[in-house]
């Protein structure tokens, strides 16, 4: 099974390859058709869809996976959003959508100036490429969950869902 991934981010890239081992998983540049800095559930969620519709078109009889990060409002504080989709051959889609946790003040402070979060996390923790490591969540969790680890949950509730229906409704 060949399994295409909207992302060349390890941090995403590796959550499919870890459960999807048998698979041969590679990760393409597609477009989220989205803000490269998404700003709600919704946009999130979107960037998700259309990066895993873009990727199950690209080879024959693939799945296509998106993995989206984002932040949303919620009670005057930003959270960090994660929403991924699974789309297959037959243009049947599954979301899910991952933890999310309160960002401190002086980082949304910094994203509602305009600035994308993966730039702020470089600042902030005073070196390159957070968002291609631990993330802001392995950050602001201490580690105790990063951001591969993060959407490695997302993977298994769109595998686990993606499962079940081939289960419950056959072919
Ligand atoms: O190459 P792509 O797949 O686009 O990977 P990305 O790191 O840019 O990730 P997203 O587009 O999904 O995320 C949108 C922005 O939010 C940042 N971001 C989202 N979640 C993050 C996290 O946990 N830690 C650091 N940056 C994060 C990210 O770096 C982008 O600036
Ligand atoms: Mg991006």
């Amino acid at each position: 099974m060949k399994i295409v991934v909207g992302s060349t981010n390890p941090s995403k890239v590796n959550a499919v390859k870890n459960n999807f081992e048998d698979a041969d998983v590679v990760g393409i540049e597609v477009g989220s058709k989205v803000s490269s800095q998404p700003y709600s559930d919704e946009e999130t969620f979107e960037g998700a869809v259309n990066r895993a519709r873009e990727c199950a078109k690209s080879s024959k009889g693939c799945l296509g996976i998106g993995l989206e990060g984002g932040v949303m409002e919620l009670e005057n504080e930003l959270y960090l959003c994660n929403w991924g989709a699974l789309v297959d051959e037959k243009e049947n889609t599954f979301t899910a959508s991952g933890a999310r946790i309160p960002l401190p003040e002086e980082v949304a402070n910094e994203l509602q100036k305009g600035k994308e979060l993966g730039d702020v996390m470089d600042g902030f923790a005073q070196r390159s490429g957070v968002s291609l490591n631990e993330g802001a969540i392995g950050v602001f969790t201490n580690e105790v969950v990063n951001r591969t680890e993060m959407f490695d949950h997302v993977v298994r509730l769109l595998k686990g869902q993606y499962e079940f229906y081939y289960m419950t409704k056959g072919n």
